[in-house]
């Protein structure tokens, strides 16, 4: 079993000296749309070009972002999938790419090497002005199954100074659970305000003419390691 997500405990963590820097070449002009699924809300990437990918870091070859999306708590104590030493955080973002090895997203789901997740940690802090641009949008797609058009948003604007990473082989971490993620879960979180956790709440898992129910607590707990080892980009 390699499910996800785990505790992270960065003592345990074996610092590998082979592991490649981190490559994120992300187009603006991919970005498409905005969606609210019913469990979370993600943004889709047009992936018919190799112009938004991750080379480098743990994984060989080349993999393609399709999309973002986020998991967050009803109360800034928890919300994060990924724990360190047992610390939860209110929301982590996934940046979800996909082996071009393989003719789809679809195919590369079934396959031990065929995704790429970048996992970031957001922390309470100062408001998140890139951040902003996204749950400037959530308004427009309050309830399940609604999109919008998101042109023009660079992803790389979400991440930390730092692009140094822990690094296991997992899965997704809702349904199918496909053992299929390389992931790379970053060490340096991104600030994320309290109102802006808000925002986040303000979303709805229901539907239009629902009772409506706030989109919150949409995380998997840890899971058991069984055996798995971690590996630090940093000593
Ligand atoms: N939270 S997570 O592990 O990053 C994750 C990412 C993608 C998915 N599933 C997904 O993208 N399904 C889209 C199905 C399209 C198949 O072509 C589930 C969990
Ligand atoms: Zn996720």
């Amino acid at each position: 079993k390699r499910q996800s997500p785990i505790n992270i405990v960065p003592k345990e963590a074996q610092y590998d000296s082979t592991l490649k820097v981190l490559k994120l070449k992300y187009d603006p002009s991919n970005s498409n749309g905005i969606l609210n699924n019913g469990h979370s809300f993600q943004v889709d990437f047009v992936d018919d070009t190799d112009s938004s990918t991750l080379t480098g870091g743990p994984i060989s070859g080349t993999y393609r972002l399709k999309q973002f999306h986020f998991h967050w708590g009803a109360s800034d104590d928890r919300g994060s999938e990924h724990t360190v030493n047992g610390i939860n955080f209110p929301c982590e973002l996934h940046l979800v790419h996909w082996n071009t090895k393989y003719p789809s997203f679809g195919e590369a789901a079934s396959q031990p090497d065929g995704l790429a997740v970048v996992g970031v940690f957001l922390k309470i802090g100062a408001a998140n002005p890139r951040l902003q641009k996204v749950l400037d949008a959530l308004d427009a797609i309050k309830t399940k199954g609604k999109q919008t058009t998101f042109p023009n948003f660079d992803p790389k604007t979400l991440l930390p100074g730092s692009l140094h990473y822990w690094t296991y082989d997992g899965s997704l971490t809702t349904p199918p659970l496909l053992e299929s993620v390389t992931w790379i879960v970053l060490k340096e979180p991104i600030s994320v305000s309290p109102a802006q956790m808000a925002k986040f709440r303000s979303l709805l898992f229901t539907g239009e003419g629902e009772s409506p129910c706030c989109m919150a607590d949409n995380y998997r707990p840890p899971q058991p390691l069984k055996g798995r080892k971690v590996r630090a980009s940093f000593k």
